[in-house]
């Protein structure tokens, strides 16, 4: 076979490589899905191709104008997306892939459906590039440029953050991250550098087309991410040299090409199939029960964290005013007024479908109220983000423990350490020094919680692999450690086995006598006497008494009415 057939695929499995990692960064971090990522590709590749040939702008222009101009289209097609849920965002990115084939094929300057020829040759040091074997240095260059940066974003303390978003963005945002935010600069990035791929392919193969942008090619992206492995940097690029291989392999086995397309087609889809069902982590992805890999800024941040001394959490008052809330014809709240004993430990308690998790919500902000204030010390929060309450001190649990599953206890608890220098897009890239300062207080701060809820910080298991109890301990951690000075605990100790609620209820009082404000919804009547100094009885959407527990357990309707079989 021809050496230059040969780096000819080469090339292309680079060029393919980039664009897997590019997808990679939202399917396998961020968790959410793209089915117009071709298009951006194309829109890159069209770019750079129409102004070289119109304004006669050299390479290295035409290529950095036709990212640009994809990654602002990432951010025009991810604004609109933001908050969509899954089905929504594929079908919006779905339409994006069509209107890009639809523009394309029907602009008159763009060359229909067969194209745009015509490109620049490329000429570097006065010699111009033709053959694979010209272009394959620069273009092993721009691979490793892609994976440097993929390589950065998700080893820094930044990509931790995506990390959690795409493990559990519902707690992400509990804790204070700004998810939406998140995800809209992580699209961007995607369809930025796919981009770059698009304008150096258009280059390198002298000709754009629509067929080589099409949702077909997003499938095929998809498909060396989820066969390679999603969430890794080896994976994207392994599925990337399978699946840009395989139809010419048939090809060079001497298969006539229309034929091996359709062949190729055909393995694909089976392969698709059966590593979902066989190994959806696919060929490089994560094992259960495997070790978690920290990242780069991490080396200088271990030791122990109980150098640091105990804080003291403030006195911060949370209070609420007449919040109301229907489901359809039901009032989940009813005319709401609470304030949350300062420094102790209270317990909402009520019958199933009372409005106990309804109040949490909307105290937290993840419910918006039809009626009502609530307010954070002097702030008035009704309208703010659950993030935003969370960075005021104001953080919830959740009754199913919501773990960053995938990410080791120490890097579940360092994510929500507020954020410090490095945990945003460029600052670990612009200032290393600054950055990896900032990670060693991190994680100095994120050992100190571990200890403090018994839980091993050297521990390199993925938090999903541990035990339920351990994972709601993990879930505590990382809760103070956002800082969090009032924390409402939805069913602490529910599912949590014998052995562990005398640990966790030890727990919490030790919380109380360092100053938080604790409430907790609860159904055992053993443990709210035990830790309980102020108990609200909620019903049918309304607090209907306060009282401390020995009141009210001193009234048999309220044990018989709101304990019954619990207790
Ligand atoms: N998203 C929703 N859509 C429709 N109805 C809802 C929704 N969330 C809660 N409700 C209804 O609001 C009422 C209060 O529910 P909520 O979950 O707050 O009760 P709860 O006291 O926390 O119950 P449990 O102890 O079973 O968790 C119930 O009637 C419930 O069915």
């Amino acid at each position: 076979m021809n050496s230059q057939i040969q780096i000819d695929v080469v090339n292309a499995c680079l060029l393919a490589g980039v664009l897997a990692l590019s997808i990679n960064l939202l399917l396998g971090y961020t968790r959410h899905i793209s089915v117009a990522h071709a298009a951006f590709a194309g829109v890159g590749s069209y770019a750079a191709t129409w102004i070289s040939i119109h304004q006669g702008l050299p390479f290295l222009t035409c290529v950095a104008i036709g990212t640009g101009l994809a990654l602002v289209s990432g951010l025009l097609v991810g604004l609109p997306s933001l908050g969509l849920a899954d089905e929504f965002l594929i079908l919006l990115t779905l339409c994006t892939g069509a209107l890009f084939t639809g523009v394309v094929t029907s602009a008159p300057d763009l060359g229909g459906a067969y194209g745009l020829l015509g490109i620049e040759q490329v000429t570097v040091a006065g010699s111009t590039l033709l053959r694979p074997s010209d272009w394959l240095p620069y273009l092993i260059l721009a691979f490793g440029c892609v994976l440097a940066v993929c390589w950065y974003l998700t080893r820094s303390p930044y990509g931790r953050r995506l990390r959690a978003v795409g493990d559990e963005p519902t707690a992400a945002s509990a804790l204070g991250m700004p998810v939406q935010l998140l995800r809209l600069q992580v699209f961007a990035l995607a369809a930025g550098l796919a981009g770059f791929a698009g304008a150096i392919s258009a280059y390198y193969n002298q000709v754009t087309s629509p067929a080589m942008w099409s949702f077909n090619q997003t499938l095929l992206i998809i498909i060396m991410v989820i066969v390679g492995g999603s969430g890794t940097l080896a994976g994207p690029c392994l599925g990337a040299v399978v699946i840009t291989v395989l139809p010419r392999a048939l090809q060079f086995a001497g298969m006539p090409p229309d034929r091996a397309g359709i062949y190729s087609q055909i393995i694909f889809a089976v392969l698709l199939i059966g590593m979902i069902l066989v190994r959806p982590g696919g060929l490089i992805g994560r094992r259960p029960g495997s070790r978690i890999v920290s990242n780069v800024f991490a080396a200088a941040g271990t030791g122990s964290g109980l150098s640091r001394s105990a804080p003291r959490a403030r006195a911060l008052e949370v209070r609420a005013e007449g919040l109301t809330k229907h489901f359809g014809g039901v009032a989940a709240l009813d005319g709401v007024t609470i304030v949350l004993p300062r420094q102790q430990i209270s317990a909402l308690v009520g019958p199933n479908g009372a409005g106990k998790t309804t109040l949490f919500n909307a105290l937290t902000g993840f419910l918006p109220v039809e009626g009502g204030r609530v307010f954070i010390g002097d702030t008035d929060v009704t309208m703010k983000s659950p993030a935003y309450r969370a960075r005021l001190g104001l953080v919830r649990s959740f009754q199913d423990v919501r773990s960053f599953a995938t990410m080791s206890p120490l890097d579940s608890v360092t994510v929500a350490v507020p954020a410090r220098r490095g945990s945003d897009l460029t600052s670990g890239l612009l200032r290393p020094r600054a950055t990896r300062r900032g990670e060693r207080s991190s994680r100095e701060a994120a050992r100190y919680w571990l200890e403090y809820v018994g839980v091993d910080a050297d521990d390199l298991r993925p938090t999903g692999d541990l035990s339920f109890a351990e994972q709601k301990l993990v879930a505590l951690a990382r809760t103070l450690a956002s800082g969090a000075e009032v924390l409402l605990l939805d069913e602490p100790l529910s599912g949590v086995d014998g052995r562990w609620v005398e640990t966790i209820m030890d727990l919490l009082e030790r919380l109380r006598e360092d100053g938080h404000t604790i409430c907790i919804v609860e159904h055992s009547l053993h443990v709210v006497s035990r830790l309980a100094t102020q108990v609200f009885f909620m019903e049918a959407g309304a607090l209907t008494a306060t009282g401390t527990v020995e009141e009210l357990l001193g009234r048999p309707e309220f044990v018989d009415s709101y304990f019954g079989a619990a207790s």
